[in-house]
């Protein structure tokens, strides 16, 4: 791709590619993206020769990468192909509740100290949504660095996860019942999940609301194959994989413990991805078995979590915070309410304030037979709830009620139309996102 235009300064140069050039080799650019992309996350340097791996798994993707170059000559300036800010997108597919929505994702923005707070970020996201919005794509999606930079974009916090700590001392024991059901679990080389891993996951995503597909490097991660921050294997990998009645693998999870200088001495998940109830007890009962181990820390437990109530003490589970796990933006208000299910029939009407004008106006929501039809209204149309493209995203999978959301003064109208649309868009279960993106 051609350079796509100049940046807000008058030596900012912008630039669009993908990983994998035509010919198959490695964009020259993607070594000084990546130094720029592991600057601006605080890690240690791209080692070049890691360049062509992330590239294949980058292409794998499908990813879009962009970069604004500083032009501006100075003397002893770090190297100009390492861009001021990056940024890259690619698509997958959310569980809407209703369906696998393909979704615009969102991630690695970073912008250099030196030139953050100039509008970079807010001309980079403010073009690339206009143009997933122009590609037919309903709704974006990111997982945010901190929670107050993406509202004024239009996203808002969509699904939340909880860090637990679970004493497996003595005191760990399954209830009867809940031993009864759990499957059965064998210790495994952290390679088979390289195959496993994916399909165990497709399954749980499938079932999940508020799930994200996965992109390529996890089944890297999870087998081992690939340390965190660097395409070599991981030697401090563990995993166990969890089995139904019929022998099917249907669940796993991969840890490393803490070190013996930890206090409480801890393991620590990795990944844990059950496609049945029965596999996500299975697997806490053999964290819970592990020997010469006190703690189990999981930073990605759902909120409305099964394992406490199957614990013969639920208060050796504790919640250590809830965070947001994913943050939706809705590019297109009729598509993207088609494409999840609802809980009852009815109708309201909506005005969405959307600065950046992709989900502006006023809508007509009618929910019959679990599905719904979104029509526009007339501009002036009389509405029933005014709010911004953040609360609808917020709203989206269920995540949060419109009755929360009114009474932090996010949400405007009549108590009786909150509670309709509340009545229509409540969700059995909270949204549950185990993908970092
Ligand atoms: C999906 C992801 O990748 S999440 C990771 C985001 N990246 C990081 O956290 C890495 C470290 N931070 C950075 O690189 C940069 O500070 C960024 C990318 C967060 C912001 O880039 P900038 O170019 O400085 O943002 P920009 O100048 O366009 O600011 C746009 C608006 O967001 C606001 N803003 C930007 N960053 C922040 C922040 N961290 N907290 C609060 N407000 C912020 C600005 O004040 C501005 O507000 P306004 O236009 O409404 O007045």
């Amino acid at each position: 791709m051609k350079p796509a235009d100049d940046g807000p300064g008058p030596a900012l140069r912008t630039e669009r590619f993908t990983a994998l050039r035509e010919d198959g080799l490695a964009d020259q650019r993607l070594e000084g993206w990546f130094d720029a992309m592991k600057f601006g996350f605080h890690e240690g340097r791209a080692d070049p020769a890691d360049v062509v791996q992330y590239a294949e798994s980058y292409a794998a993707d499908a990813r879009i990468l962009t970069a604004v170059y500083d032009d501006a000559e100075r003397p002893g300036v770090w190297d100009p192909a390492i861009p001021v800010a990056t940024y890259a997108t690619m698509v997958n597919t959310v569980n809407t509740g209703g369906t696998l929505l393909p979704a615009h994702l969102v991630t690695t923005v970073t912008v250099r100290p030196t030139h953050r707070r100039r509008g970079l970020l807010r001309r980079l996201i403010t073009e690339d949504l206009h143009r997933a919005a122009e590609d037919g794509l309903a709704l974006a999606a990111l997982v945010a660095s901190e929670a107050t930079i993406y509202g004024r974009f239009g996203f808002g916090a969509a699904a939340f996860a909880r860090r637990v700590h679970v004493d497996v001392r003595e005191r760990f024991a399954l209830r009867p019942q809940a031993a009864a059901a759990a499957g059965t679990v064998e210790v495994t080389d952290p390679e088979a999940l390289a195959v496993l891993a994916p399909e165990i996951f497709a399954r749980f995503h499938a079932r999940t609301p508020g799930s994200v597909g996965r992109q390529f490097s996890y089944a890297q991660m999870v087998s081992g194959r690939w340390q965190q921050h660097k395409p070599e294997p991981d030697r401090t990998l563990r995993a166990a994989l969890c089995y139904g009645d019929g022998g099917s693998a249907d669940g796993y999870v991969c840890y490393r413990f803490a070190g013996w200088d930890s206090s409480p001495r801890t393991v620590k998940v990795v990944d844990l991805v059950a496609a049945t109830p029965e596999a996500y007890l299975g697997l806490w009962r053999y964290l819970g078995s592990i020997d010469l181990v006190e703690r189990i820390d999981w930073p990605l437990a759902p909120v409305e979590d099964p394992l406490p109530w199957a614990l013969q003490d639920p208060r050796g589970y504790e919640v250590r915070h809830e965070e947001d796990a994913l943050w939706l933006r809705v590019l297109d208000p009729a598509a993207a309410l088609q494409a999840r299910s609802y809980a009852a029939d009815g109708s309201v009407t909506l005005e969405i304030i959307d600065p950046l004008g992709l989900a502006a106006g006023r809508w007509r929501l009618t929910a019959g037979g679990g599905s719904a039809a979104v029509e526009p209204l007339a501009p002036g149309a009389a509405v029933d709830l005014v709010l911004g493209a953040d609360v609808l995203g917020s709203l989206y999978l269920g995540g949060t009620s419109a009755r929360t959301l009114a009474a932090a003064g996010r949400l405007a109208g009549e108590p009786e139309a909150v509670q309709r649309l509340d009545r229509l868009m409540a969700r059995p279960v909270r949204p549950y996102c185990i993908t970092h993106f």
